[in-house]
């Protein structure tokens, strides 16, 4: 018998992409997969992706959760704390929202309001140290979508002083299910369609999360919404604090990462080629102009930013090789 699994939030775009890495994998059994609206619908019906799978959507609330031995949330903010407050301790979960990712209780009130649940585990294993950290966690709160791929292009260069962290602008675009399945204005088709735009600017929430990843002390994030349904591209600049070649800290810090390629030179990343992927594509120059260091970084917002990045965590919490069930490769065309 494999590890017990729940999934909360299964309806969702993340439960929808957890449900497909879980499903089929002999390391794990899903025993539970539960829903808010939706609750009561076939799986496969809420997700045409999945046909196959013979579950039904139970209801919100930490009873089928309980007997699991391993729970992902993907939940909206806010509602991951107080479910997770109701499952014994000796469950280990996977949050995929914000609840525990900040230290700081003022940003927490500053970005996302309401009551600060702490912090757990930081989900990033690419950090230094923390991927034994995970491996020995209980609970463990999942990256932001453009924090995992801001993070890694900046945290090596910041890290290796080759990057002065009070001066960091990111301009980073996203697919639109970056923002969720829920029905929203903005994201109806014929306003999505043919255009880019800008939202929350200067005001992102990923800021803090940032920040406190990288050690980033002044960060400029626009981020824009891209009419198409996956992928980040992040483009990360800072002033260099010292003459290193950025490309070259980048693929040190990495040489061990399976998921984590920095490019050849000359070759950018683009958001296509990691989709389906749990990979995150690095391209690192000096700008000839300014002379700030320039870091794109591409991954699948719902792989790498979401739910392949819970899985890694996950894999690593139960002792399972990091690459167990996750594909380094993209789907192409
Ligand atoms: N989408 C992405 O790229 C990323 C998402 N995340 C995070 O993962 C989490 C899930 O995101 P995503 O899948 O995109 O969101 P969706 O809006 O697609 O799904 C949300 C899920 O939560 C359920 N839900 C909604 N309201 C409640 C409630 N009050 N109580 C219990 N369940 C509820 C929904 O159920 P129902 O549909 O049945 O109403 C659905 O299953 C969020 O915290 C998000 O920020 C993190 C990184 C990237
Ligand atoms: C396009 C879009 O709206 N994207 C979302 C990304 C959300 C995400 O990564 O997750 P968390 O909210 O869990 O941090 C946003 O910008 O808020």
């Amino acid at each position: 018998m494999g590890i017990r699994v729940a999934v909360a939030g299964a309806s969702g775009y993340a439960g929808g992409e957890l449900l497909r890495l879980i499903s089929g994998r002999p390391e794990f059994e899903l025993v539970a997969a539960t829903a808010h609206s939706q609750a009561g619908h076939r799986v496969d019906v809420v997700h045409p992706q999945l046909a196959g799978l013979d579950l039904v959507l139970g209801a919100a609330g930490p009873d089928p959760l309980a007997d699991a031995d391993l729970v992902f949330l993907a939940l909206p903010h806010g509602e991951s704390a107080a479910l997770a407050a109701q499952l014994p301790a000796d469950v280990r979960i996977v949050d995929l929202g914000a609840d525990h990712r900040l230290a700081d209780p003022y940003q927490w009130a500053q970005y996302y309001g309401g009551t600060h649940a702490g912090q757990w585990t930081y989900g990033l294993p690419e950090l230094p140290g923390q991927r034994e950290l995970i491996a020995s966690a209980t609970r463990v709160a999942n990256t932001g979508c453009y924090a995992v791929a801001i993070t890694l292009a900046l945290a090596p260069l910041i890290a290796a002083g080759a990057a002065q962290p009070a001066d960091v602008v990111v301009v980073a675009a996203s697919g639109t299910s970056g923002a969720g399945r829920g029905v929203k204005a903005h994201l109806l088709a014929s306003e999505v369609m043919g255009d880019l735009s800008p939202y929350r600017v200067g005001t992102h929430q990923h800021v803090p999360e940032i920040k406190q990843a990288t050690g980033a002390t002044g960060l400029s994030l626009t981020p824009v919404l891209a009419p198409m349904p996956r992928g980040i591209l992040a483009t990360v600049t800072a002033l260099p604090a010292r003459g290193v070649d950025p490309q070259a800290v980048l693929a040190e810090a990495y040489a061990d990462a399976p998921f984590v390629h920095v490019l050849p030179e000359g070759r950018w990343p683009h958001t296509a080629a990691t989709l389906g992927s749990n990979s995150c594509h690095l391209q690192a120059t000096v700008d000839v102009d300014s002379g700030r260091l320039i870091v794109v970084s591409a991954l699948d917002n719902l792989g790498k930013g979401a739910a392949g990045q819970a899985v890694q965590n996950a894999n690593l919490m139960f002792g399972l090789p990091e690459t167990t069930g996750l594909s380094v490769y993209g789907v192409a065309p």
